[in-house]
């Protein structure tokens, strides 16, 4: 039997007990509305230093407004109505935009999908990070520290810095320029990195060299990592820690180690790995998901999830599942895995 208890924005180990690092990072309770659309529905997680920590679900669960709320830049007209998110105990969500400018520039940076587009296409990469440098003439005691640092990083994504500085985007292929946009990124020295759908737009071999390029700069830099993905692959190679949306919901969360291989997990995190082929590896055993994800604006009763569940039971379509964590922090929000959990179901 497994006792659960409702997750709140630590939800990791108690802290007495617990030897890892410390929180970086705290959503609490955060709702996101766009008008009537709630995007992000009170969401509760914590990052700790030096994790590397994914954000996965379909297309449109609210990841991406997720991420930008950690950098205090949620899109107009969307709002954060709830909840806060904490950078170091500092509540980041009522922060001036001067103080959000600063901890964009020096705490935590982010690589947008499009980064690759980003880049100014009448000026050499040097002048840009020239540029970037000239805005923040605090972040080193001088310019050329500056410029060593981004070669240094340029050496650490495998690219040539000399070819680089001197050259224009367009000289660049995809794969260069998203290795370019994370070395920029990481030009002011941020704690946190956040990155959206990192390996979305590229090409298979490129895909597996950013992901190489990541765990090396983890490991070169000690970085925080967050990064926003449709794909449990790219989950299971690069994160150590996951938490899996669902139409504004945070439905798991928990270790790569808890999420792939435990027995009993969400049944939409059930879906999401069946209908993967590289976490499968057997093509015929691939399963997609059927039905869609909820319109956000015309949410069903119950569980989000409990149109397209094939555990479904009455309950699930009258109450909303809490979220529950077990001692460790593994969290599901599903009446019917946590009730076979708390009954002496294994995890
Ligand atoms: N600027 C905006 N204005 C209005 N609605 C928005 C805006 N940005 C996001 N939304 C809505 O918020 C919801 C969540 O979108 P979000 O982009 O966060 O999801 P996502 O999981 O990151 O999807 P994707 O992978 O497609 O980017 C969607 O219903 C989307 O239409």
């Amino acid at each position: 039997m497994t006792s659960l208890r409702s997750a709140g924005p630590s939800m990791d180990a108690p802290a007495a007990t617990d030897s890892r690092s410390k929180i970086i990072l705290e959503i609490d309770q955060l709702s996101v509305d766009f008008g009537k659309l709630r995007a992000v529905d009170r969401v509760s997680l914590t990052v700790r230093e030096g994790d590397i920590c994914a954000l996965a679900g379909e297309s449109g669960c609210g990841k991406s407004t997720l991420a930008y709320s950690l950098l205090g830049m949620v899109p107009p007209p969307g709002v954060v109505s709830f909840g806060q998110v904490r950078y170091r105990g500092q509540v980041l969500t009522a922060m001036s935009s001067r103080e959000l400018d600063r901890l964009r520039a020096a705490d935590i940076s982010m690589v947008f999908q499009a980064a690759m587009n980003a880049f100014n296409p009448v000026i050499t990469i040097g002048k840009q990070v020239e540029h970037v440098l000239q805005a923040h003439p605090d972040s080193y005691p001088n310019r050329q520290e500056g410029r060593d640092y981004f070669e240094y990083l340029l050496r650490l994504v495998r690219l040539d810095p000399a070819t680089v500085w001197n050259g224009y985007e367009s000289r660049l292929s995809g794969g260069m320029k998203q290795r370019v946009a994370i070395a920029l990124a990481l030009l002011l020295r941020p704690s946190v990195l956040v990155l959206d759908e990192p390996t979305t737009a590229l090409d298979i071999l490129s895909q597996r060299l950013v992901i190489d390029i990541l765990n090396d700069l983890h490991a070169a830099l000690g970085v925080t990592i967050v990064f926003i993905t449709h794909d449990l692959a790219l989950v299971a190679e690069l994160a150590d820690r996951v938490a899996v949306m669902y139409a504004g919901r945070l439905v798991e969360t928990g270790t790569i180690d808890e999420i792939f291989y435990a027995e009993r997990r969400h049944p939409y995190v059930d879906a999401l790995i069946r209908a993967v082929p590289s976490v499968t590896g057997d093509m015929a055993a691939i399963k997609p998901i059927p039905g869609r994800v909820p319109n956000l604006a015309e949410l069903p009763v119950g569980c989000r999830f409990a149109p397209r569940c094939p555990l479904v039971q009455q309950q699930c379509r009258e109450v909303d599942p809490p979220l529950l964590a077990d001692a460790s922090g593994h969290a599901i929000a599903c009446h019917v895995v946590n009730a076979e959990l708390a009954g002496g179901g294994s995890r």
